[in-house]
């Protein structure tokens, strides 16, 4: 109990900023001044609600921190809900002793909902951590977050960058792995929203690092980097040899210093870390700001879609990967991870230190894309074809999977078509059945 005055002292209510009622007080004061009348009954009414705002209990006053926190940016003081400590113990638990139990942040998100579930349908022990913050529409979070529920895994509402939680979780459930999943994504949204880049990808990654090594036993940990760490390398297919010290936005730039980071806390703390590029992840319960997911939104609507080109019409293309192959990859990279070799903050001995490519490896232009859509759709989509805008994008991406195949088996099966296909499927029934006027 004594390390829970801690973690409980930031949700303290926040005493609202009164604005409404007392900031029009210049004005109310001037006619106070005029009024005598008036003056008594505002009076007693300004008693009656600081009686009012003192006496009332405090689940009043959370519930209203909890509607202002749902509009901040980043909701990095999301909290846990009632009895988290002892759903995180239960849902934690494996089924068999040989299970693994693990801590899935970023378990509401795409990548992370797929592969919460995939370890949990193996019979790992899986706490999911999430702050459900409002990048994009929180009702498919909440969704994801209820079908883990039904099928047994625990979703803590909670920031990375809460170390007091994290501390506090590290010594409730002693996880044999953490699949680092939680980040601010999103290529173009980096030149709106910078810092909410550095808070998830840079700060967030070295607060969860920091609880992980503090953590006896530590656990191993295997963590999303992306394919945007190329950035303008031309080579191709990309290697994990070839050099990613040319980012083209921000975002590619805070998953190189997460790679960076991770070799730090891998060489001082002796924390066992695999990063994986993950190449356009797609397919079901996927990322509404992604292409595939709102081209499929407006054409369905019949509303103009815009396809970049390179210059001179050059096609921009992507190495497209289904998310099924990402997931058979992440529990791989879990399976073969090392364990770490330091114990509360100190390293015994030198860890290991990954990184491997996730990708299709067979890159698929943006157009044809659109023209798989299309035909799922059975809908012409209206397009606009436009010079890429200099906006973090590249002209294209292509994996070299070679290292992966060999390590860790990873062998990609689904291609764009089939899993478009899928996609479209789970969009048609997702929209169609819970609101229709998404379309
Ligand atoms: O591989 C990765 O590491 C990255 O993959 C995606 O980034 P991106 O490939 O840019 O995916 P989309 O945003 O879905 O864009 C796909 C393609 O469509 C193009 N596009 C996008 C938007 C648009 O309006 N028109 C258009 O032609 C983009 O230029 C890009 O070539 C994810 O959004 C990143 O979070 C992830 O890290």
């Amino acid at each position: 109990m004594t390390q829970l005055k801690p973690i409980l002292s930031h949700l303290d209510p926040i005493i609202p900023s009164s604005t409404g009622k007392f900031k029009s007080s210049p004005y109310a004061v001037h006619r106070l001044r005029f009024h005598p009348r008036l003056t008594f009954w505002s009076f007693l009414l300004l008693f009656f609600l600081l009686l009012f705002f003192f006496c009332s209990p405090p689940a009043a006053s959370s519930a209203g921190k909890r509607r202002s926190l749902q509009n901040t940016a980043y909701s990095a003081r999301a909290r846990p809900g009632p009895n988290w400590e002892v759903k995180a113990r239960n849902s934690a638990r494996p089924q068999s002793k040989s299970g693994f139990t693990v801590l899935v942040t970023g378990a509401a998100g795409f990548v992370g909902t797929h592969v919460a579930m995939a370890l949990k349908n193996r019979g790992d022990g899986v706490v999911g951590l999430d702050n459900f913050n409002n990048y994009y529409e929180t009702g498919l979070k909440k969704a994801r977050k209820t079908l883990l529920e039904r099928r047994g895994v625990y979703i803590i509402e909670g920031d990375i960058n809460d170390a007091g939680l994290l501390g506090k979780l590290f010594e409730i459930v002693h996880f044999t792995h953490v699949m680092h999943l939680a980040a601010q994504a999103g290529v173009r949204y980096a030149m709106q929203n910078p810092n909410s880049y550095i808070h998830s990808n840079v700060n967030g990654f070295v607060s969860l690092l920091e609880a992980c090594k503090n953590a006896d036993p530590q656990p191993s940990i295997v963590w999303a980097s992306s394919s945007s760490v190329y950035g303008l390398n031309s080579k191709v297919p990309f290697s994990e040899k070839d050099r990613t010290d040319q980012p083209a936005s921000l975002y590619a730039a805070t998953k190189k210093a997460g790679e960076e980071i991770a070799h730090t806390y891998n060489h001082i703390y002796g924390l066992s870390i695999t990063g994986l590029r993950f190449f356009t992840v797609y397919g079901p319960w996927g990322r509404p700001d992604m292409a595939y997911y709102f081209f499929t939104k407006d054409i369905l609507r019949g509303k103009e879609i815009k396809i970049f080109e390179g210059a001179d019409h050059a096609t921009v293309a992507r190495d497209f990967t289904y998310i099924d192959d990402v997931v058979k990859g992440c529990l791989a990279a879990l399976d073969t991870a090392k364990k770490s070799t330091g114990s509360g903050g100190k390293k015994k001995g030198p860890a290991q230190l990954r990184i491997y490519n996730l990708g299709n490896t067979s890159p698929v232009p943006v157009g044809k894309l659109v023209s798989i859509l299309e035909k799922l759709l059975k809908i012409k989509a209206k397009k606009k074809f436009l010079t890429m805008p200099r906006n973090g994008d590249v002209l294209f991406t292509h994996a070299n999977i070679s290292l992966a195949r060999k390590e860790l088996g990873y062998k990609p099966t689904t291609d764009l078509e089939m899993g478009l296909k899928k996609f479209v499927k789970w969009y048609l029934s997702y929209y169609g059945a819970k609101k229709k006027s998404a379309w």
